[in-house]
C-alpha cells in the first residue's frame, strides 16, 4: 500500500487542464462500466428512517428493464415482517446470488440507519502538541551565498527570509558536515539542501562540465517528488547554467534517460528503483566524482519498500570511492532511519527544529552535533500548528454517502476548497472517482449530458507521469486531507495530512474512523496528535442543502426531530444512487468488488502493533459491501476475509509488496558495504 498509490484527488474550481483530463477520465470510465441512468427521474428510495421507533422499509423502482410489481405484490412485501438478520445473512442479507440479480423485480436499499454498531464518543487524550515555528525573521544574504543565487531565490523562487528548518540547515551543510534533518511537512527542506548544494557546485574550480557526470545524487521517494525537485533544482541553476540537473523516474522511457545520463548529468534526482535499474543496466552511469548524496523524505523511502534499492546505491556509490557529504531529511524519524543514517553517515549533525513539549524555543534553534535523537523525540511527530485535525466516527455503511457529504460540503457549497482523499489502493480510487464524479454531478433540465461543479482527479501509483504532470497539483493550494481510509502508521498520517498547511498557510484534515477503530485516537495521541470530533451528523447535515437527493419530503418542518428524519432520507436517496449505479451494469458491479476486495486485503495488512484496532474480524462485509455501493457482500470475497482471519496469511503476502511493518536492519561490514534485513514485510498492499 503506496502512499501515492492511495490518492483521489478531488478540487475545486476546475482548470482547464484539468476539466481536460478529467472530462477524458469520465468518458472512459463511462465506456468501462457502460452504466444505466444514475440518478432516475422517478427515484423511489426506502428511507430507513425510524419514525416514532417503528422502522420502515421501502422498496426502489429498479431501473427501466425491471419489471414493475403490481400494487397488490407490493403491498404484501411492504407488509412481510423484517426478517431477524443472522450472522450469515448480515454479511449477505438480501440477495442470495449475483446470477439472479437481473430477475428481480424490486431492488432494496436496505435501512442506512439500523442494525449499526453504536458510535462511541471519541476522547481524544490531551496531549501538548510537538510545534514548530516555521518561519525566521533572517534573510537569505545574511548567509555567505552567491549573489546570484540569492537574487535567483527572490526572484524566481519568491522566497526572502529563511525557514527555521533553513536557517538551522544551511550553516551546517555550508561547512562541509553530514546532518540527519526532521521538520514538519511543508516546511521548506528542499530549499534547506538545494541551496547549499548548489552554492557548492557553482564554486568548485574549475567550472563543473556536463561530463563530469553525477556531482549529487537526490533520492526521493516517488515520482511526483523527483518531479517537483527536479523543477526546484531548473530554478536555483538558472544563474548557473553549466550545472545541468537531470531526473530518472519510473514510468519514463528508459532509452531516452539512458541517453541523457550519456551527455552528462550534474544533480542526478531520482526515485530508488529507477537509479537501481540504470545502475545495473546503464554503462554509462559512474559514481566517481559524486560529493553528495541526499535522501529526501527518507522514512518514506522506507515505508515504500526501498530498502534493498538503497542498499544497492548506497553500495555503489561507496564501491565508486569518492568522498561525499550526506544528508537525511524527513518529517517523521523512525528507527529504521535512524539505523540508516548509522550506516551512511559520519557523526552526522541531527537538526530538529521541533520544539519538544518542555523544551525552549532557544534550544530548538540549535543543531545538535553529532548526538542521535532521544527516543521520546522520534515519536513525537509535529504537525503545521495552523492545521486543524478532525476525526469523524462513521459505521460501515454510511462511509460512502458521508464521504461524499463531506465533498458536497467542501467543493459544491464552499469556494476555494481543494481536497485530496486518501484511500487504500488503486483499485478503490478507480472506482471512487467513476463512481462519485456520476452520482455527483447535475444534470441540468433538458440535458443529458451531466454537469459537475467541481472536478475529481485521480493520483496513484498506476499511473503514467505525464498523467500526473498533466494535473498539475497545485499541493500548495490544498485545503483539505481526507483519510477516508485511517494510514498503516502515525508517520504516515502525518505525511498525509502534511499536504495542507503547508509553509504557515491554514488547513484541515479529517480522518474516517469506524466505531471499532476509535482506538487509532489514542494511538495517534501516543505520537502527540491531537484530534478534535466532528459528528457524523453534521457532516451529513449538507445534504440538507441539496435538493437532488430531497426525500419526498414527508418530514419536512412537521415536527422535532423531523430536520433529522428528513437528513436521513437525503441520505438513503444518496445511497441510492450509489447503488444503481453500481448495479446498473455487470461491468460497474465487478469493478465494486474488485474495489471492496482490495479494501479488505489493505485491512488484512495493517501492521500487528494496529491489530487491535484494524482486525478484519471486526469488519462486517455486508455493511462494508454498501460502502461501495453493492447491495450484498459478494460471497467468494467473505470466504477470502475468512481465511485471513483463520490466519492464514497465504493471500495477503501474494499481494503485499512494499512495506516492512518492523525497521530493517540495517548494517554495514568490514569493507563499508551495506546490507540490511528486513524483519516482517506484510505491510503494504498493491491489490
Ligand atoms: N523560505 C521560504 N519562504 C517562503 N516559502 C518557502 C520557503 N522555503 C520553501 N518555501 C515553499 O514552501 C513550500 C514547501 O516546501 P517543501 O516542499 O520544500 O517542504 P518540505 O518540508 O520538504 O515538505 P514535505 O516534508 O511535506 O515534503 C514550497 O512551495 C516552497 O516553495
Amino acid at each position: 500500500m503506496t502512499e501515492d498509490t492511495l490518492m483521489i484527488n478531488i478540487s475545486s474550481p476546475l482548470t482547464n487542464v484539468h476539466s481536460i483530463s478529467s472530462k477524458k477520465g469520465r468518458r472512459l470510465s463511462r465506456q468501462k462500466w457502460t452504466a444505466n441512468n444514475t440518478r432516475t427521474g422517478k427515484r423511489k428510495a426506502s428511507s430507513g428512517v425510524q419514525a416514532g421507533g417503528s422502522a420502515k422499509r421501502r422498496t426502489i423502482s429498479a431501473s427501466s428493464r425491471h419489471v414493475k410489481p403490481n400494487s397488490a405484490e407490493r403491498e404484501k412485501r411492504a407488509a412481510a415482517p423484517v426478517p431477524k438478520l443472522s450472522a450469515k445473512a448480515r454479511t449477505s442479507p438480501q440477495v442470495p446470488g449475483e446470477s439472479k440479480e437481473h430477475d428481480r423485480t424490486f431492488i432494496k436499499t436496505s435501512s442506512l440507519f439500523r442494525n449499526n454498531p453504536e458510535i462511541p464518543d471519541v476522547l481524544s487524550p490531551v496531549v501538548t502538541q510537538v510545534t514548530e515555528k516555521v518561519f525566521t525573521g533572517n534573510s537569505f544574504q545574511e548567509l555567505e551565498l552567491h549573489p546570484h543565487l540569492v537574487a535567483t531565490l527572490s526572484k524566481v523562487l519568491n522566497v526572502t527570509s529563511m525557514t527555521s528548518v533553513q536557517k538551522q540547515t544551511i550553516p551546517v551543510l555550508l561547512s562541509g558536515k553530514d546532518a540527519v534533518v526532521r521538520s514538519q511537512t511543508g516546511s521548506g527542506k528542499t530549499l534547506a539542501y538545494g541551496i547549499p548544494l548548489v552554492q557548492s557546485l557553482q564554486a568548485i574550480q574549475p567550472k563543473v562540465k556536463r561530463s563530469d557526470g553525477p556531482l549529487a545524487v537526490v533520492i526521493v521517494p516517488t515520482r511526483e517528488l523527483a518531479q517537483q525537485s527536479f523543477q526546484i533544482f531548473q530554478k536555483l541553476l538558472k544563474p548557473f547554467t553549466w550545472i545541468v540537473p537531470g531526473v530518472l523516474m519510473g514510468g519514463e522511457k528508459r532509452k531516452a534517460e539512458k541517453a541523457r545520463l550519456r551527455k552528462g548529468i550534474n544533480i542526478l534526482i531520482s526515485t530508488p528503483g529507477r537509479l537501481v535499474d540504470h545502475i545495473k543496466n546503464t554503462l554509462s552511469i559512474a559514481f566517481s566524482a559524486v560529493r553528495w548524496l541526499v535522501l529526501d523524505e527518507a522514512d518514506r523511502t522506507l515505508d515504500l519498500g526501498f530498502e534493498k534499492d538503497l542498499t544497492v546505491v548506497l553500495n555503489a556509490l561507496n564501491t565508486a570511492g569518492s568522498s561525499r557529504q550526506n544528508v537525511l531529511l524527513s518529517a517523521t524519524l523512525t528507527e529504521g532511519l535512524s539505523r540508516l543514517a548509522s550506516v551512511s553517515m559520519t557523526t552526522p549533525v541531527y537538526v530538529h527544529v521541533s520544539e519538544a513539549a518542555g523544551s525552549s524555543a532557544e534550544a530548538a534553534e540549535h543543531p545538535r552535533q553529532a548526538a542521535p535523537p532521544a527516543a521520546p523525540q522520534v515519536d513525537s511527530y509535529a504537525v503545521p500548528s495552523r492545521l486543524q485535525q478532525h476525526v469523524v466516527v462513521v459505521p460501515s455503511k454510511l462511509r460512502l454517502v458521508c464521504l461524499a457529504a463531506v465533498i458536497l460540503a467542501k467543493c459544491k457549497y464552499e469556494r476555494g476548497q481543494k481536497l485530496i482523499v486518501f484511500v487504500s489502493s488503486c483499485e478503490a480510487v478507480e472506482f471512487l472517482l467513476t463512481l462519485l464524479s456520476a452520482v455527483l454531478s447535475d444534470k441540468p433540465a433538458g440535458s443529458h449530458k451531466p454537469q459537475l461543479a467541481f472536478g475529481f482527479f485521480r493520483l496513484h501509483g498506476n499511473m503514467q507521469q505525464q498523467d500526473v504532470a498533466a494535473r498539475g497539483l497545485d499541493l500548495p493550494q490544498v485545503t483539505w486531507i481526507v483519510q477516508y481510509d485511517p494510514p498503516v502508521s502515525a508517520a504516515e498520517y502525518v505525511h498525509r495530512v502534511g499536504r495542507t498547511a503547508r509553509i504557515g498557510a491554514r488547513g484541515s484534515g479529517l480522518l474516517f474512523l469506524t466505531p471499532s477503530e476509535t482506538a487509532y485516537v489514542d494511538v495517534l495521541a501516543s505520537h502527540n496528535i491531537s484530534l478534535c470530533e466532528m459528528k457524523m451528523e453534521d457532516v451529513l447535515s449538507t445534504l440538507m442543502q441539496d435538493d437532488h437527493f430531497k426525500g419526498r419530503g414527508r418530514w419536512e418542518g412537521k415536527k422535532a426531530g423531523s430536520r433529522e428524519l428528513e437528513m436521513r432520507e437525503r441520505a438513503t436517496v444518496l445511497q441510492t444512487d450509489f447503488e444503481n449505479f453500481v448495479h446498473g451494469s455487470p461491468e460497474s458491479v465487478q469493478a465494486a468488488k474488485k474495489a471492496l476486495q482490495s479494501y479488505v486485503r489493505a485491512y488484512t495488512a495493517y501492521p500487528s502493533a494496529l491489530k487491535h484496532v484494524f482486525h478484519i474480524r471486526n469488519l462486517h462485509l455486508g455493511h462494508a459491501a454498501k460502502s461501495f455501493g453493492l447491495r450484498d457482500a459478494p460471497q467468494g470475497l467473505s470466504l477470502a476475509a475468512e481465511g485471513t482471519t483463520k490466519g492464514s496469511r497465504k493471500d495477503i503476502k501474494r499481494c503485499a509488496v512494499g512495506f516492512s511493518a518492523q525497521p530493517a536492519r540495517w548494517s554495514v561490514n568490514s569493507q563499508g558495504m551495506c546490507g540490511y534485513r528486513r524483519v516482517e514485510s506484510t505491510r503494504g498492499v498493491r491489490a
